[in-house]
Parts: structure tokens; sequence; C-alpha cells
């Protein structure tokens, strides 16, 4: 089924059946790997914003949630320069912090928040990303411990994630044809 967005046409990549699924398995993994540590979940909006909602509720420990906002990306083009919109609203100081991201592509923005975050002192520092690009990877990442799919180089929106603002409230996952 292909469907369009603004002057883009998409095809479905992800059902939110199978992205249910890969969740409650990262979620039993994480309240297995956090057990009594009280992690923060940091969301960085806009993208993560039904990733976190749906991982959170698969989450039985002891645990907060917290956002950040950066952005970078207009249309299907990364502008280079990172944009810190909102900043940390608590400290992290001896935290175990959880990054939860949509999305790693270049690995620029989290490569970005991971030096606000470590600059805090943490515990210790991972992520959980829905969605992963290894081949646009630009950067070795040894933090990005939990990914729900490794997907090819191709532009994805639906489930949280946009094209120029647009189709984050899809249900399913769509990659540009
Ligand atoms: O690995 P990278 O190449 O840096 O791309 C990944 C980032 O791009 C998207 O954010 P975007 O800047 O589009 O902001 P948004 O979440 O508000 O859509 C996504 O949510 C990630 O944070
Ligand atoms: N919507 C969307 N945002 C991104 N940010 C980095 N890569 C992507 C992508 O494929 N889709």
């Amino acid at each position: 089924m292909k469907i369009e967005i603004d002057d883009k046409q998409f095809e479905l990549l992800l059902e939110y059946e199978q992205i249910k699924k890969r969740i409650r398995l990262i979620a039993i993994q994480l309240n297995v790997d956090f057990e009594n540590r009280i992690p923060v979940f940091i969301g960085v909006l806009n993208g993560s914003f039904i990733f976190l909602a749906d991982l959170i509720k698969e989450i039985h420990i002891s645990s907060e949630v917290s956002f950040v906002k950066v952005s970078s990306y207009e249309g299907e083009k990364s502008k280079g320069k990172i944009k810190k919109e909102i900043g940390l609203q608590m400290s992290l100081k001896d935290r175990d912090v959880i990054i939860v991201e949509d999305i790693v592509d270049s690995g620029k923005t989290l490569e970005y928040l991971l030096e606000m975050i470590n600059k805090e002192n943490p515990a210790s520092v991972n992520v959980c990303t829905l969605l992963l690009k290894p081949k646009s990877l630009k950067i070795q990442i040894d933090e990005i411990t939990y990914v729900g799919f490794e997907i090819p180089d191709e532009f994805v929106v639906g489930y949280g994630l946009d094209y120029n603002g647009l189709g984050r409230n899809l249900r399913d996952i769509y990659r540009a044809v």
C-alpha cells in the first residue's frame, strides 16, 4: 500500500503489531538489566514520543522519565547543525541514563546528546533506539545497546517520525519510494 505525504510517496516498511512485539522484547531486557537501579529514560523530542510512550508501559521496574528536544532535519535532509531546543530538566549525576531515540541515522544527534549528558557525570549511559541505519552511521557509538530494527539507508516516516512535520501520527512505519 502506497501513501502520499506532502510531495512524496511512501510504502509500508514495519507494521505496528511488529513494532509492539519488538518493544515488548526490548522492555523485558531493560527490566532485567536495570532491576533495582531506578534508571532515567530520556526521550529525545519530537520523534521519540510514541516509542517512549509504548516502551514505558512495558517497563515494570521503578524508573523516571524526562525529555530533551533537539533537531537538525528539515524534509529528508539533515541541516548538519544540531539545535538544542529544550535542555536537560534534571540532574543526571550518578544516575543510570537510557536515551530513547526513534532513529539513529548519521549518529550526529546522538554524539551531541552523549556529550551533553556525559558532562553531568551519570553512573551509566545507554541508548535505546527503535530504528538504526547501520550503513548511514558516521561514527561508532558504543552506547547503542538496545535496537528495535536495523533498516536500510532510506528515509522513513510514521510512528513519531515526520516528513516536513507531517506523518508522525501514522501507526505504521513507511519508507520513501
Ligand atoms: O542520527 P542523525 O542523523 O542525527 O538523525 C537522527 C535524529 O533525527 C531525527 O530528529 P530530527 O532532527 O528530525 O527532529 P525531530 O525528532 O523533532 O523530528 C530523529 O528523531 C533523531 O533524533
Ligand atoms: N523522519 C525521519 N527522520 C530522520 N532523521 C534521521 N533519519 C530520519 C529518517 O529516515 N526519517
